[in-house]
């Protein structure tokens, strides 16, 4: 990966004062580039860090130490630059589904006329498919059309960087489904760059391009997706490499986050360079089942 990133975590840890003194670390030494256009998921167990990473690259939190970088500048708050989507929508209720998008992309743009605004905000309803439901308020929406409005909100002021906690969780199954596949093919449509918190595996596999995972310690690994880029819900479980990766993904968080301080205890490890694996099925030149790369 030698093009310069978009998004760079440098060093960065958090740390919080413990009640009696001294302090708790939640993570120290964290390094991870992220290209233009990338979809990465971080994935680990709970209470390792997650939604505080986010926090900080939404610059709703300050770290202890270390920077994030973002399109070269170093990031001292919350930007319009970096759009979040939690797991509640968020959407102002007195407002139509229109009028949420606008609302937003007015702050982002505001020399845009009403019309301009209006055209940009209906293109991002259409993508989300939600055309006809533009004037309803979101008391008349279900839980997955809300959370549609909240990604056009975030989409349609084009942030340099979307980022997702666990957006789909609060849904039923089959609307999850259809959500992750329109979010992945908004997403390579438009080019967008996502770093997106999860705790489901199948999600993370169906999404990501790269898979961050974490401990409490140290970064563990960085694991990139080997499935077809096309790949879909309903059929990737078929590909031969959806196996090695879903048991590499699951072995982590069942027993390697826990043990994985004493995994590289006495070897070189280097956090600006975490290991990077792509778990595939044994090939015929016998690659290995989560070959170093
Ligand atoms: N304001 C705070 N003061 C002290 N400790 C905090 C504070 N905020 C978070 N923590 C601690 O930091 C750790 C990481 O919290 P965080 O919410 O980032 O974890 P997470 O990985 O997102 O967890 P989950 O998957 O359960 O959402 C937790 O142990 C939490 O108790």
């Amino acid at each position: 990966m030698t093009e310069k990133p978009l998004i760079s975590i440098e060093a960065l840890a958090r740390r919080y004062p413990k009640r009696g003194g001294g302090e708790t670390t939640v993570f120290e030494d964290l390094w991870l580039p992220i290209q233009k256009g990338e979809f990465v998921c971080l994935i680990g167990h709970s209470g390792c860090g997650k939604t505080t990473i986010l926090n900080v690259l939404a610059g709703l939190d300050q770290p202890s130490s270390g920077s994030v970088i973002v399109d070269g500048r170093e990031i001292s708050g919350p930007s319009l630059d970096r759009a979040v989507i939690f797991q509640g929508h968020s959407l102002l209720p007195w407002m139509t589904v229109l009028g949420n998008i606008a609302f937003a992309v007015s702050s982002r743009r505001p020399e845009w006329s009403r019309e301009t605004v209006r055209a940009h905000c209906q293109r991002y309803v259409d993508l989300v498919h939600l055309s006809g439901s533009e004037h309803k308020k979101p008391s008349e929406l279900s839980g997955g059309m809300k959370q549609r409005v909240g990604i056009a909100r975030a989409l349609a002021i084009e942030p340099k960087m979307l980022l997702m906690d666990e957006p789909f969780s609060a849904l039923d199954a089959l609307t999850r489904g259809s959500l992750q596949e329109e979010a992945r093919r908004i997403c390579r449509e438009t080019g967008q760059t996502v770093f997106m918190i999860t705790h489901d595996i199948d999600e993370a596999m169906l999404l990501a391009d790269r898979i961050v995972l974490m401990t409490n310690g140290p970064q563990a690994e960085i694991v990139e997706n080997p499935l077809p880029r096309d790949r879909l819900a309903a059929s990737m479980h078929r590909h031969a490499d959806y196996y090695p990766l879903r048991n590499h993904l699951l072995e982590f968080l069942v027993t390697r986050s826990k043990s994985f301080a004493s995994e590289i205890e006495g070897r070189p490890y280097d956090p600006r360079k975490p290991a990077v694996v792509r778990p595939c099925a044994v090939a015929e030149d016998k690659v290995p089942a989560a070959a170093s790369v």
